[in-house]
């Protein structure tokens, strides 16, 4: 619980010291009724009735008062518990390794940081106290029954735990109902992502709605799962109540039969079993939150999985490099599960230059790549910037020496101004402008209604692939870091767009280190060098001219590319 509570903690313990005392309080209250009764029935002056009345009401009164204190914690703290839980999770996603990060389920990341974060406080949040109520009440309950009668205190407490083994073994039936729940729920969470991503696919296929299998199998299967756990649920705690109101019956029973004894005297009969029932009350409430507790358990799990995965390990700290060359020493990387993809590395990018890497699909280009901005460590060697383990840089350290610009471009749903100042926030309006008239995308801004204020949600579609690359470049010129790293920049644009983006690029990468993954090996013929990747080795290396001159893979690669065009 404390772990949920985060840097809340305090205020949440106090709330649960408030219900303890308010616990403590209502058992009081409760045990006034026994000299109370005792009063009225043996025909006791009516200043010892009042005053007993009075004492009861008194506690009432004192018992709301630490109630409501300790609610305090639900509707003030609460909502910032979800927050900082939610802002924890964003930090561990941030410094979980990008590898790692991507093969996790979208579906199942929303749903962690959504309904399993909501769960668990909501189990800090009101649980709890109900918890320490429905339990702590019971027990002194039981305390003040014996201290009044003992044969009653144990009688009911022979009772009671003679069914906690039967309690014990209807949870456990019940227990797998709540993790196929949740797996469902998280499971429905990541076909609507794909379903509203798919949906041009879907619709091409006349697949889209209740067409669709995909989404209509695994709401199928959520229903299931949902009504069957409902059902299990209602039975479950039906069934835990009616054994622990057995239990009330027994001490009903016994009661009487002291009664008939003359064993027990009335007035003190009818209050002992009044605080009986009281007794039995908070322990039905306990099957119906121990399931809650439970659902709050499994959500507590998933989310302690994100957090306490481990980020990309740190070797000593070292200055930031203050040379920006590259170099790959013996790099050998390997997915996991998955055969070598990169076989031992050397290779040495000097500062300021272009390098283009080229080579069949699957050779490794993206993988050899993405390794600079440690997208995951390599397997076997080392890279280096300026001479630094890359390995030794804090992310954010590395981040601010390197840029990527994808084939893919993800904008916000912001406005563009907002999409290009994640490049540098503090850039000034000057320096925003200046950035993206480099990235030939200014005039297009200045054509929409709002300009930079014009947000990209309302024109999102009608954006082309080259005008969403321009912006995204804009961003990466504001960023201004020594190295750039191009992924297939222009791989999806037409021949106009891809004018315009090329143009965009050499404003981007002038006097910086470079390397870019090209297809298209016409945009490389200016590079100072060209590496050619081939099932994970580099098989040849040097300018177009010399890679050409050859007359070996690259040579072949370009003639192929020749008679397509
Ligand atoms: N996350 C992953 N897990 C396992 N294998 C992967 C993963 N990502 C890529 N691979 C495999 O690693 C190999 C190299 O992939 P990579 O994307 O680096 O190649 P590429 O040369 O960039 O391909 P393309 O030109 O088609 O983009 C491929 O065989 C690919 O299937």
């Amino acid at each position: 619980m404390m772990e949920i509570a985060g840097s809340y903690g305090r205020y949440f313990r106090r709330s649960l010291v408030y219900t303890i005392i308010a616990t403590l309080i209502q058992v009081a209250s409760y045990a006034v009724l026994v000299p109370l009764m005792m009063a009225i029935c043996h025909d006791k002056p009516n200043t010892e009735i009042w005053s007993w009345v009075g004492f009861y009401a008194a506690t009432i009164v004192v018992e709301v008062f630490f109630r409501l204190k300790s609610m305090n914690f639900n509707y003030q703290y609460w909502p910032c518990v979800i927050g900082e839980q939610r802002i924890r999770l964003a930090e561990a996603l941030y410094k979980m390794p990008l590898l790692q990060l991507r093969e996790k389920d979208v579906g199942d990341l929303s749903e962690i940081m959504g309904s399993n974060v909501m769960n668990a406080a909501n189990a800090l949040s009101s649980l709890a106290n109900i918890f320490v109520e429905v339990v702590s009440l019971p027990i002194l309950l039981w305390v003040a029954i014996t201290l009044f009668d003992y044969r009653m205190g144990l009688i009911l407490a022979v009772s009671l735990i003679a069914m906690l083994p039967i309690l014990y073994k209807i949870q456990a039936i019940y227990n797998s109902s709540s993790a196929d729940l949740d797996r469902a729920d998280a499971e429905s969470a990541s076909r609507i992502i794909e379903y509203v991503k798919g949906i041009a696919v879907f619709k091409a296929t006349s697949q889209a709605g209740a067409k669709s299998p995909r989404l209509e199998a695994v709401f199928h299967d959520q229903q299931e799962i949902q009504s069957h756990g409902n059902k299990s649920s209602a039975s479950y705690i039906s069934l835990c109540q009616f054994i622990v109101q057995l239990a009330l019956v027994i001490l009903i029973a016994f009661a009487g039969y002291l009664a008939q004894k003359h064993s027990l005297n009335i007035p003190k009969t009818v209050a002992l079993v009044i605080i009986a029932v009281h007794i039995i009350e908070p322990l039905n409430t306990i099957a119906a939150i121990s399931k809650l507790f439970e659902i709050a358990e499994i959500s507590l799990q998933r989310i302690k999985n994100i957090l306490n995965s481990k980020g990309l390990p740190q070797l000593q700290p070292q200055a930031i490099p203050q040379k920006f060359d590259i170099n790959f020493n013996q790099v050998t990387f390997e997915y996991p599960d998955s055969p070598v993809v990169l076989h031992d590395i050397d290779l040495a990018l000097p500062s300021e230059s272009l390098t283009g890497v080229v080579g069949s699909s699957g050779c490794g280009k993206t993988t050899l790549v993405q390794l600079i901005a440690r997208f995951a460590d390599p397997t076997k060697g080392e890279i280096k910037i300026g001479g630094v383990d890359i390995r030794s840089l804090t992310q954010s350290q590395l981040s601010s020496l390197l840029s990527i610009v994808y084939q893919d471009v993800w904008l916000f749903n912001d406005t563009i101004r907002a999409n290009i100042l994640m490049g540098r926030p503090e850039a000034t309006e000057e320096e925003l402008i200046h950035a993206a008239q480099s990235a030939n995308i200014h005039d297009f801004i200045c054509s929409l209604p709002q300009r930079y204020d014009t947000l990209v949600g309302e024109v999102g579609s009608s954006l082309s692939g080259g005008e969403r690359q321009r912006i995204s470049i804009a961003r990466a010129i504001l960023k201004n870091t020594p190295i750039i790293i191009l992924d297939e920049p222009t791989a999806s644009l037409d021949s106009e767009s891809e004018y315009a983006v090329q143009r965009a690029i050499s404003s981007l990468i002038k006097g910086k280190t470079v390397i870019m993954v090209a297809h298209r090996l016409n945009t490389l013929t200016a590079a100072d060098k060209i590496i050619v990747l081939d099932r994970g080795s580099i098989i040849e290396e040097g300018c177009h001219e010399d890679l050409i001159k050859n007359k070996s893979y690259y040579y072949n690669m370009w003639n192929t590319q020749l008679k397509l065009t």
